[in-house]
């Protein structure tokens, strides 16, 4: 059975799909960002989809290619709301999954919460520190190892979690 060198999650915002990247290339395997895949099988941005058929539609395809990423080798990179579904207990458990996590200060500096995040278009730092306060719990649970980013650059993260997982 095949599964991920890493899984990372973590809140928009986190560094999730720039690390992921960042250690793929370090370790010369595959990177699966499940936004980028959603966003290529439909034929669709992850906002575009939000507008045309919302949430519970976006969340099914999600599902989809959270569960087909988690069968292949490589870093996945889940997108911020994945981890926290009721099925991705099961689905992540057992895997070396990494959260992420980040203060609103740094999130808000490195997203600037643009209209690509469709969760964040309205009142985007009270949205964030809402979903961030609930979902805490979950990506705690969820996750082998938490890796905080305050204050340190994508490499310095990645080295943090080489030298974990
Ligand atoms: N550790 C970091 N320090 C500074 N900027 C970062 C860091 N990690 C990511 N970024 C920047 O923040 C933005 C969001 O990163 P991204 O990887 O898309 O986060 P996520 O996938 O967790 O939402 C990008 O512009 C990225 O370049
Ligand atoms: O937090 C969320 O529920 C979401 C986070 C986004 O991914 P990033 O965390 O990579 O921004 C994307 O999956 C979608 O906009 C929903
Ligand atoms: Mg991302």
């Amino acid at each position: 059975m095949v599964s991920p060198r890493v899984v990372l999650i973590g809140p928009p915002g986190a560094g999730k799909t720039t690390v992921g990247q960042l250690l793929a290339t370090r370790w010369d395997l595959p990177f699966v960002d499940t936004d980028e895949v959603v966003s290529r099988d439909r034929g669709q941005s992850i906002s575009d989809i939000f507008v045309a058929e919302g949430e519970a539609a976006f969340r099914r395809y999600e599902e989809a290619a959270v569960r087909s990423s988690l069968n292949g080798p490589g870093v996945v990179a889940l997108g911020g709301g994945a981890a926290v579904q009721p099925w991705a207990a099961a689905a992540l458990a057992d895997l070396p999954v990494v959260f992420l996590d980040v203060t609103i200060a740094d999130a808000s500096g490195r997203i600037g919460f643009d209209t690509s995040r469709p969760l964040l278009a309205v009142n985007p730092r009270a949205s964030w520190t809402r979903m961030m306060n609930e979902r805490r719990p979950a990506y705690e649970t969820v996750a082998r190892w938490r890796v905080d980013t305050a204050g340190r650059t994508p490499e310095q993260v990645a080295d943090a979690i080489e030298a974990l997982a």
